[in-house]
């Protein structure tokens, strides 16, 4: 952990460098400013807040990492030489990078592709009707330009739409997000993202066995800890930019929740640091793009890292990806095993560390570190984001 604590930096950077008009309708002006400029029509340049240091958008490298693609199909079929080779390929890989993909996750193709399909209709729609599932300040949820709405500096050249998952309710919450915040149109697409949700869950649980494999975890450790998991699903949406070099799609960070699920299109953009270098992580036809989260390096007493990526742009491609984060129920306690010792973390609720990253922190590279000095120094250590 890092010795010098630095309190949190504030959400919004103190002198705005976009001129955002105070008010209610900052979020719609925001998002306003920040389309006009994926319109490259209207914007043939790249205002300031969307140039970022050239420390974070730093060239990448030549060299594609070498993600191993592990079969957990062997989880289903009692198969347990494979059983064993998933296991220490996902140890290899939680070891150093944290990164691995999957195949044999039962994930019907198609599915992915109507979830695709669905994110694209949506990112086309007038920006007036995205607007109407504009994010709630404070949460996750919604529509969100740029994060214009919450950032001045080093806005991120996409566009999200965000919800929450959680299964073992009366009434399908995916389905219900969609008609009751876009209207009953929005129906059949509700149903793609609930029906992928709940594959998303079920996959999630399943490479938490193998995790629980490769840690020699007592089984079912984290299997049970995530079986009331309440998540949440995010469409990214990348439009082309005239200059991919001084801007990023999602700038450097390690996710703070506890795995990611990626299901990216044909296009190619995430990139994971390994050794100073930013690798580009080929998208493979048919696996998902699975990493560890800063909830579950907590959760395994640091032995598996969260893994540092980014995603960039280019000029002539759009690009999208589909990000499933799983996440405990808001109020369980984020704790290893009994055995774990000494501890890395101290004990906290993903309901603390998820208010920490939408109230006062961006979440980056160092968001966990952050969360562990603002709980030791309470809440009162944060400059609140206005
Ligand atoms: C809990 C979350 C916050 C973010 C979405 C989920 C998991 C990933 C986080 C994020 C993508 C990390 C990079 C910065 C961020 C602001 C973004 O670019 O979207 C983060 C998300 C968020 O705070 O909305
Ligand atoms: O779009 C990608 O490839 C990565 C997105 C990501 O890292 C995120 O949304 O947390
Ligand atoms: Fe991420």
């Amino acid at each position: 952990m890092d010795a010098s604590p630095t309190p949190p930096l504030p959400l919004r950077a103190p002198t705005p460098s976009i001129d955002l008009p105070a008010g209610k309708d900052r979020a719609d002006a925001a998002a306003n400013k920040a389309a006009a400029v994926f319109d490259l029509r209207r914007e043939p340049k790249i205002p300031e807040p969307f140039l970022w240091p050239h420390e974070e958008a730093r060239p990448t490298s030549a060299a594609e990492l070498e993600v191993p693609v592990v079969d957990v199909g062997v989880l289903r079929n009692g198969d347990g030489a494979g059983l064993r080779r998933a296991a220490a390929q996902v140890a290899a890989a939680c070891a150093t990078h944290g990164f691995f993909q999957v195949c044999g996750h039962g994930v019907d193709a198609a599915l992915g592709r109507a979830a695709l399909d669905g994110a694209s209709d949506f990112f086309r729609l007038p920006l007036a009707e995205k607007q109407r599932a504009r994010r709630v300040p404070g949460t996750v949820s919604g529509y969100t330009s740029a994060h214009a709405d919450r950032f001045a500096s080093k806005l991120p050249w996409k566009e999200t739409l965000s919800f929450g998952f959680h299964d073992g309710a009366a009434a399908p919450v995916v389905v219900d997000y969609f008609t009751g915040t876009l209207g009953q149109d929005f129906e059949p697409v509700g149903r793609v993202y609930q029906r992928y949700c709940e594959e998303m869950k079920e996959l999630s649980l399943t490479i938490m066995e193998l995790l629980e494999l490769s840690l020699g975890v007592e089984r079912g450790y984290y299997r049970e800890f995530f079986e009331d998991s309440r998540s949440i699903m995010r469409c990214n949406y990348y439009p082309p930019c005239p200059v991919p070099e001084r801007t990023l799609g999602t700038g450097p960070h390690c996710d703070p929740t506890a795995l990611t699920i990626l299901l990216q299109d044909d296009v190619g953009g995430l990139e994971v640091l390994v050794d100073g270098e930013w690798r580009p992580v080929r998208p493979v036809p048919g696996a998902m793009v699975i990493n560890i989260g800063d909830t579950f390096m907590a959760l395994s007493n640091g032995r598996y890292k969260s893994c540092l990526h980014r995603a960039v742009v280019n000029r002539r491609q759009e690009r999208q990806s589909l990000a499933f984060f799983l996440c405990p129920r808001e109020d369980r306690v984020v704790r290893p095993p009994a055995s774990a010792a000494p501890r890395q973390y101290p004990d906290f609720t993903w309901a603390d560390l998820m208010r920490f990253t939408q109230r006062h922190y961006r979440a980056d590279t160092r968001t966990l570190d952050a969360f562990t000095r603002w709980l030791s120094h309470g809440p009162a250590a944060a400059a609140p984001c206005t």
